[in-house]
């Protein structure tokens, strides 16, 4: 077992507790996420800017008191619902993340419609190449496993066509094919005037997940 296994963690929570949990910390999230634009972008005075910490000090200092250790890895129940709520692009109680919400059209193809804040800024006024990065890795991802062939990232190949903007955006991935345990994906980010990052992506199942599912298909 390693420990990307030990973070699969079936908690049983029935859907209503995951209903009022989502309902709970994800308006947290959405809290702190304004607040990054805010910590640029803000004008305010030397007096406001300390009054603004204490409260922020204040509270840190609630939301402190009872935590978990470590990272939230992946959450399921018996009913195979999946919460990634941690994830870097995608996760509900990730301030980070922008964060993506990917929709699956019948084809397979995965499409998500999302912003990014002053946040996220690389060269000026536009995205971060590695934030571009971080959305294709996901949505293809996404691609890989709604293709039956969930996996690591193995090789992720982008060409920067133009600038991307900040701002609203469209990414979209689909999977090209299987290979044994590789999934092959392409797809890209659009602005409003075109596509401005095209990608490519390997993703590997790991073999622990291989035999998992050779496991599974020797049972049925
Ligand atoms: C309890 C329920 C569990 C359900 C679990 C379901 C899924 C879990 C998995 C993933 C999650 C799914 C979706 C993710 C959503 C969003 C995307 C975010 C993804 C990431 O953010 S993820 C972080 C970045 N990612 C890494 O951190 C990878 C680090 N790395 C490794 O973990 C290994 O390196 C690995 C596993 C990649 C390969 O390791 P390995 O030992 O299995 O590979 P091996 O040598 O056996 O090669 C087998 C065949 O792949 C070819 N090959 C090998 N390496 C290659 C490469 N890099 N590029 C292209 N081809 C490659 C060989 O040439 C051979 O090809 P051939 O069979 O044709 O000869």
């Amino acid at each position: 077992m390693t420990d990307v296994v030990s973070l699969y963690v079936n908690d049983g929570l029935p859907e209503e507790e995951i209903a009022r949990q989502a309902a709970l910390y994800g308006p947290l999230a959405e809290d702190i996420r304004a607040l990054i634009p805010l910590g640029i972008s803000s004008r305010a005075d030397d007096d406001e800017i300390r009054r603004a910490r204490e409260h922020l000090a204040a509270a840190t200092e609630i939301l402190e008191r009872r935590r978990d250790s470590g990272p939230f890895g992946t959450r399921f129940n018996d009913a195979g619902h999946f919460r990634t709520w941690g994830n870097a692009a995608a996760g509900l109680r990730n301030a980070v993340a922008p964060p993506l919400e990917v929709h699956t059209d019948p084809d397979g193809r995965v499409w998500t419609d999302f912003h990014l804040h002053i946040g996220y800024e690389g060269p000026a006024g536009h995205t971060h190449g590695g934030v571009s990065a971080l959305v294709l890795d996901q949505v293809l991802g996404d691609a890989a496993r709604v293709g039956g062939s969930p996996g690591m990232t193995g090789t992720l190949t982008l060409r920067y066509r133009k600038p991307t903007p900040l701002g609203d955006l469209h990414a979209e991935a689909k999977l090209d094919r299987i290979e044994g345990r590789k999934a092959f994906v392409t797809g890209h980010i659009a602005g409003p005037d075109g596509i401005c990052v095209e990608a490519e992506g390997i993703f590997i199942a790991p073999q622990w997940i291989a035999d998992a599912r050779a496991k599974f298909e020797a049972q049925d």
